[in-house]
């Protein structure tokens, strides 16, 4: 079963036509990698997805909910099943390192103050903890977030996102501001957190060697267009770096130079 589905997915920014007709399918507990240069429209297709920007034509199903077109109400309940992980981490730097995990609860209470430190019930600040320790932070569980390094804060951010029990995680250039060796942490401990709790994730990357090792498939963009989309086995370096060659930016290629998708079987 596919958990999310991209149909016909098109958005403008004024004359810039930057998603033009982007479709793809992600089963269920798959990790996929989203992969394409700067400018070809990877996160605007990401806050498609989240909801945060409209297409104006298309559908993006997730767990069978159009997310391009549905309420805010809607929205919202869908968006309780999506955990996010961001590039600039998005904790809240002069909040404790526990009072950001315990946020990633948000979504599950009504009210703000279920998932307020002191206030928060004691199986909810269980949990919390129990997060922390899942990415090996339980210490700096007192700590201001800001005062963690860029690794570390990734980390809180994963830790977040387990609060959450979302069923989808979409994380949008997750390693782009690490070190090499803070990024593989992440990557080893994003990709084992969404396998043991049998998540479907879509990440967007630059680094060819983390999409080749860790992604199941690749979704491939170019100038606004899927143009490879397959099992990670079935592609190789040169296709995908030929993502990289050519006319790549959405601003620069006009809507017909690039030929869309040569789709796998
Ligand atoms: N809110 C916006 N208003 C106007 N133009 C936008 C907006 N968001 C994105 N764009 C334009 O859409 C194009 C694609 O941007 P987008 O950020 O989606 O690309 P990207 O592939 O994620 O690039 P990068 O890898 O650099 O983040 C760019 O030309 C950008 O200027």
């Amino acid at each position: 079963m596919s958990v999310i589905h991209a149909d016909n997915v098109h958005k403008r920014f004024g004359k810039v036509h930057v998603l033009r007709g982007i479709a793809f399918r992600i089963p269920e507990r798959e990790g996929a990698i989203l992969l394409g240069a700067n400018g070809c429209g990877k996160s605007t297709l990401m806050r498609c997805m989240n909801g945060l920007a409209r297409p104006e034509q298309g559908s993006i199903h997730v767990h069978g909910s159009n997310v391009a077109n549905c309420s805010q109400r809607k929205l919202r309940e869908v968006r309780r099943g999506v955990g996010m992980v961001f590039q600039n981490f998005n904790l809240v730097g002069n909040l404790s390192v526990f009072q950001n995990v315990l946020y990633g609860g948000l979504a599950r209470h009504r009210s703000f103050f279920a998932i307020t430190a002191p206030l928060a019930s004691r199986e909810e600040r269980a949990y919390a903890m129990h997060c922390l320790e899942r990415v090996q932070l339980a210490r700096c569980a007192d700590q201001r977030a800001d005062q963690l390094s860029g690794g570390q804060q990734q980390r809180v951010a994963i830790a977040r996102v387990l609060m959450q029990r979302p069923s989808v995680v979409l994380a949008d250039e997750p390693v782009a501001s690490l070190d090499p060796k803070a990024a593989r942490e992440v990557m080893n401990l994003l990709w084992g957190v969404v396998r043991e709790e049998g998540m479907t994730l879509l990440c967007t990357l630059h680094q060819l060697d983390f999409a080749m090792e860790y992604g199941d498939r690749v979704i491939g963009m170019k100038a606004g267009h899927v143009q490879v989309d397959r099992p990670m086995g079935q592609t190789s370096r040169d296709e995908l770096q030929s993502l990289y060659e050519g006319n790549v930016r959405v601003d620069e290629t006009p809507s017909d130079a690039v030929t869309p998708l040569r789709r796998a079987s």
